[in-house]
C-alpha cells in the first residue's frame, strides 16, 4: 500500500494509530505539537510519556509542521482532543489536497456548539470534502492494538465508498475494520460511552459490584441510544461496535482513563487534582456537560449523565447521586426507544 497518511495528534492513539498504519506500508507522518515528542519519536524512535516502553517503527516521521505534515497526504487522519478539533482543522485546511480522505478517531462534542466531531471537519474543510469524511471508532485502547490484541473497530461516513476506502487502509490481521452507514450513531456512541465510563470507576470505587456494572452498561446504553436517536442515529448502530462494544471496553478496562478518573473521585479527590495527575484526556469530563446540554435541548431523559454531571459540577455527594437514581419514579426499561423505531 503506498498511501501517504497524516497523523495530527501524537498522543496515545494517534501514536499507535500511525503504527497500525505504518505496519500496513503507509508513508505516515505523524504532527506532535511539542518539539521534543517530534524530536523523540524521530531520533530514538519512542513516545514514552504516552506509551513506555514501545518502540516505534522507523517509518513514522514526526513533525511539529502541520503544513508540512498534510501537504500532499491521501488521508489526514485527526486524532486531537475534542476541544482542540476544531483549531487543528482550520490550520490544517488550506493544506488538504483536494481528494483527500479526512477521518477522525476522537471521541467527543464540540465544548459550547455541542456539535460533533464531523460536523466541526465539515465547518472547517472546503465543501467538496464532505463526503470523504468518516470517523474511526470502537473498542480499542491505545495499549491494547500497539500490542496487536485482536480489535475490532468500526469506521463509518455518510458515503459507502468513503467507509470502505478508509477500511482498506487501516484493515489488517490484528485491527479488523467494519464498515457503518450511521456517522451520528458511530459518533455519538463513542462520546457518550465516556460518561458511563466514569460513572463505572465511581462505581467500582464505592464498592459496588457487578450487579451495578452490569445495571450501569444497560442502563447507560438506553440513555445513549435515546439522545442518539433524537440526533438522528439509527438504534441498531448502539447494539455494535461503537455502541455497546465500546461501552463494555470501556467500562471494564482499567486502561481507560476515564474510568480511573471515576475511581480516583471515588477516593475523594477533587476533578481539577484528578485531570492533572492523570496527564491525559479525558473527554467524558466534556461530553458529560454535553451530555448535560444536548438532553435538555433534545429532551430527552439522561438520569445516569445527570447525576454524574452533579457529582462533578455541582459537588453532590457520590452516594447521594446513587440513591437518587435508585429511588427514582418508576419508569420501564424499552418503550421510550421502541417507540422510535
Ligand atoms: N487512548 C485510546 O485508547 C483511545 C483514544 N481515543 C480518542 O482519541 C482522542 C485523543 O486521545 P489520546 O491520544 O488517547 O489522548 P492523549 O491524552 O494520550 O494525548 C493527547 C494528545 O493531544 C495533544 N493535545 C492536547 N491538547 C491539545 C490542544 N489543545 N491542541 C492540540 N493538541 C493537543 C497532546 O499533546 P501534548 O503531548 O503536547 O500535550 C497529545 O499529543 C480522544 O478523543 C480519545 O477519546 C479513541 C480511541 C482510543
Ligand atoms: O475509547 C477508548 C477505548 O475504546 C479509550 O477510552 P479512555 O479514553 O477512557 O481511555
Amino acid at each position: 500500500m503506498d498511501q501517504r497518511v497524516a497523523v495530527l495528534g501524537a498522543g496515545s492513539w494517534g501514536t499507535v494509530l500511525a503504527t497500525v498504519l505504518a505496519e500496513n506500508g503507509c508513508d505516515v507522518t505523524l504532527w506532535a505539537r511539542r518539539t521534543e515528542v517530534a524530536d523523540e519519536i524521530n531520533h530514538s524512535h519512542t513516545n514514552h510519556k504516552y506509551l513506555p516502553g514501545v518502540m516505534l517503527p522507523e517509518a513514522i516521521t514526526a513533525s511539529t509542521s502541520i503544513s508540512d505534515t498534510v501537504t500532499g497526504k491521501d488521508m489526514i487522519l485527526f486524532v486531537v482532543p475534542s476541544h482542540s478539533m476544531r483549531t487543528i482543522a482550520g490550520e490544517a485546511a488550506p493544506w488538504v489536497k483536494k481528494d483527500a480522505l479526512v477521518v477522525h478517531a476522537s471521541k467527543g462534542f464540540e465544548v459550547g456548539t455541542w456539535k460533533r466531531m464531523s460536523e466541526v471537519l465539515k465547518e472547517e474543510l472546503p465543501p467538496e470534502q464532505g463526503v470523504r469524511i468518516a470517523v474511526l471508532s470502537g473498542p480499542s485502547h491505545a495499549e491494547e492494538v500497539i500490542q496487536k490484541c485482536p480489535t475490532t473497530v468500526v469506521v463509518a461516513s455518510v458515503c459507502q465508498e468513503t467507509a470502505e476506502r478508509v477500511q482498506a487502509i487501516f484493515i489488517n490481521s490484528y485491527f479488523r475494520v467494519y464498515t457503518n452507514p450511521d456517522i451520528i450513531g458511530v459518533e455519538v456512541g463513542g462520546a457518550l460511552k465516556n460518561i458511563i465510563a466514569l460513572a463505572s470507576g465511581l462505581a467500582d470505587g464505592l464498592g459496588f459490584g457487578d450487579n451495578s456494572k452490569a445495571a450501569l452498561i444497560t442502563r447507560g446504553l438506553a440513555e445513549i441510544a435515546r439522545l442518539g436517536s433524537a440526533m438522528g442515529a439509527k438504534p441498531i448502530t448502539f447494539v455494535g461496535l461503537a455502541g455497546v462494544g465500546d461501552l463494555v471496553v470501556t467500562c471494564t478496562s482499567r486502561h481507560s482513563r476515564n474510568w480511573r478518573a471515576g475511581h480516583m473521585i471515588s477516593q475523594g479527590k477533587k476533578l481539577e487534582q484528578v485531570l492533572e495527575e492523570m496527564g491525559m484526556v479525558v473527554e467524558g469530563v466534556k461530553t458529560t456537560q454535553a451530555a448535560h446540554a444536548l438532553s435538555a435541548n433534545y429532551q430527552v431523559e439522561m438520569p445516569l449523565a445527570e447525576q454524574l454531571y452533579a457529582v462533578l459540577f455541582t459537588g453532590k455527594d457520590p452516594a447521594q447521586a446513587v440513591k437518587d437514581l435508585m429511588t427514582r419514579g418508576r419508569t420501564g426499561e424499552l418503550e421510550e426507544i421502541i417507540q422510535g423505531w
